[in-house]
């Protein structure tokens, strides 16, 4: 059969996306997902997604995530930003979006060219010596490194990626260098890519909440610099944390096409 799919890249980050409201493709499929995203024998992005038929009354549709080994996944902060560009592409939505993905339910909002996107309530911040642990929708290991333009993300990134306490099941790894008190630099090593993206959406509001917990700023505003591009988190200290998180920046349609499979 011949399948049309539309290729999005939110900052670099990259995906193939399937509008899947007629169940054409099972979700089990996880070897023909695998193959999409393949950059050598497929299509070639980071994670493919699912837009699926709302399930229930608000909702506008469904969005199901799949990392590029196939495999469906936890939330993808960039990939749901990308998702609302298409639904809003394909008439599903005007400029704002109420949608249920594996991490529960999001808001966005299509403004001046750029999603905003409300990601979860975030109320864990672990703090270790070397390091933090949160999650975002996904799993994320955050930590301050000099000289981020050098450093060895993808092998140091897997060690931390499949060593204690994480193993099989993993966590992201986000290195981040601070710029000035608003401005931070991050480059992460995606779990499930297994190697490093030009940017990670769930990462990116990782590490701004985590700036803000470890009071290396104290706006709640930040703009985080990823090699592909510039992504803004706005958030609200509460008591319980952080809330009214939004992860903010540009969603592109790249190309459509048809593949056999
Ligand atoms: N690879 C991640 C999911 C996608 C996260 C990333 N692409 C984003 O934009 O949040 C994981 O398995 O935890």
């Amino acid at each position: 059969m011949n399948l049309t799919f539309y290729k999005y890249q939110g900052t670099g980050n990259d995906f193939v996306i399937i509008d899947n409201r007629d169940s054409i493709l099972s979700k089990n499929d996880t070897k023909l997902f695998a193959r999409l995203c393949d950059r050598k024998f497929g299509i070639g992005a980071d994670g493919l997604m699912l837009l699926e038929l709302p399930g229930n009354e608000e909702d506008d549709f469904t969005m199901v995530y799949f990392n590029a080994d196939g495999n469906e996944s936890t939330m993808c902060g960039n990939g749901g930003r990308c998702l609302v560009a298409f639904a809003a592409y394909l008439g599903v939505i005007k400029d704002r979006a109420v949608f249920t993905a594996i991490d529960g339910k999001h808001v966005a909002e299509i403004k001046e060219g750029l999603v905003y996107l409300q990601m979860q309530n975030v109320s864990e911040i672990e703090k270790h010596d070397s390091h933090l642990f949160l999650d975002t929708g996904s799993p994320h290991h955050v930590t301050m490194v000099d000289d981020i333009v050098n450093y060895d993300v993808a092998n140091v990134g897997r060690k931390i990626r499949n060593g204690a306490p994480y193993f099989e099941a993993g966590s992201n790894v986000n290195f981040v260098e601070k710029q000035n008190d608003d401005v931070f630099s991050v480059r992460t090593y995606e779990r499930g890519v297994e190697d490093e993206t030009l940017s990670c959406g769930t990462g990116v509001t990782a590490v701004a909440l985590s700036m803000h917990a470890t009071k290396n700023t104290n706006k709640e505003e930040v703009t985080v610099k990823t090699p592909g591009g510039e992504l803004k988190v706005t958030f609200r200290e509460t008591y319980n944390g952080y809330e009214d998180v939004f992860l903010i920046g540009p969603a592109v349609q790249v190309f459509k096409g048809e593949i056999a499979c």
